[in-house]
């Protein structure tokens, strides 16, 4: 054996001994007048945020899947917020490598949904009436998050009455330019024939297709090599409402697995009222040129 790579050496030297790390000199172990890693991140705060009210095991999982969601919702919305001014600014690279963080983001979402699928009807009902008429729907980041993609809806600020700040916020999101208000625009000024009702349109309302527009969006398709970081830029934003659709999907699912048909604590029908919501589309023309390709 040779003495960088054998056995001995494992053992031995300034490594490990009995299968215990030594810590090395350098390490700093004190932290009373410098910054630390829970003091940087507010450790004290954050890990005690989670303050079951059943006292059954179960709740903590629920409790933490929560408000890990309510954290990725935090960084996608600062997120979208720079991507909406990059547009605007017509800067579409910088644009789309804000999408690209913000697809990762909405993995991770996506896939701990899982974690809450081992959480079974059983075990739910054992706390989910200390829940009373809270709800996600009472989310203001996910409602914030479906403004800025165009979902508006002003209806939905009703439910924030009790907590003007977050009412504010989203009324704020409502008045303002979606991101695909912003890309239609800039497809305008790059000189494609938008129709002025979408350049002046009520933004504090939903966007609904509009032919027009789809036939400039084909343009990009129809000839990818003359406007190739448009072609990319669109298809970032399927991307984008592909994997938004997928988190409403596995919602859905995992709320059907776990209350089956009940009502909502919300006050809504339940799974039904979930599904009418893969009914919406973020950008209707980006899925409608599909159809017209090759024609
Ligand atoms: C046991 C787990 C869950 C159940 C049974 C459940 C059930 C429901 C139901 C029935 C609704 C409709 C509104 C209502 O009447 O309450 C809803 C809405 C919602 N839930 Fe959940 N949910 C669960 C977990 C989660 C998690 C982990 C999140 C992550 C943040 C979440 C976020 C939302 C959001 C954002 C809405 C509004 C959706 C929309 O407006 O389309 N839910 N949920
Ligand atoms: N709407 C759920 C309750 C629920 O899931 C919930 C309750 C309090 C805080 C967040 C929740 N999550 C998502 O709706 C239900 O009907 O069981």
């Amino acid at each position: 054996m040779s003495r960088e790579t054998g056995p001995v050496e494992a053992g031995g030297g300034d490594g490990v001994e009995a299968n215990t790390r030594r810590l090395e000199a350098g390490i700093e172990t004190d932290f009373s007048d410098k910054m630390s890693y829970g003091s940087y991140l507010a450790l004290d705060t954050l890990l005690s945020a989670q303050q079951p009210v059943s006292g059954h095991h179960d709740e903590m999982l629920f409790i933490i899947q929560h408000q890990t969601s309510e954290l990725w919702l935090k960084l996608m919305l600062h997120e979208l917020r720079a991507v909406r001014l990059q547009l605007a600014s017509d800067n579409l690279r910088a644009a789309m490598k804000g999408v690209a963080r913000i697809k990762h983001i909405q993995r991770s979402l996506t896939e701990q949904w899982s974690v809450l699928a081992t959480l079974t009807p059983s075990e739910y009902a054992q706390f989910r009436g200390e829940l009373g008429s809270a709800s996600g729907f009472q989310s203001y980041q996910y409602r914030a998050v479906e403004f800025m993609l165009g979902n508006k809806n002003a209806a939905m600020l009703k439910v924030f009455e009790a907590n003007p700040p977050a009412q504010a916020m989203l009324a704020k999101i409502l008045a303002q330019t979606s991101i695909y208000d912003e890309f239609v625009q800039l497809l305008a000024r790059r000189g494609f024939a938008v129709p002025a009702e979408l350049l002046e349109r009520d933004v504090s309302k939903a966007h609904v297709f509009n032919a027009e527009l789809m036939e400039a969006i084909r343009v990009v398709y129809e000839s990818p090599d003359d406007y190739w970081d448009l072609y990319e830029a669109c298809e970032e934003l399927v991307d984008l409402e592909d994997n938004f659709q997928l988190w409403r999907f596995r919602h859905v699912r995992t709320v059907n697995r776990i209350i089956g048909m009940k009502r909502g604590t919300g006050g809504s029908s339940g799974v039904g009222f979930l599904q009418r919501a893969l009914d919406l589309v973020f950008f209707p023309e980006l899925y409608a040129v599909r159809t017209e390709i090759g024609n």
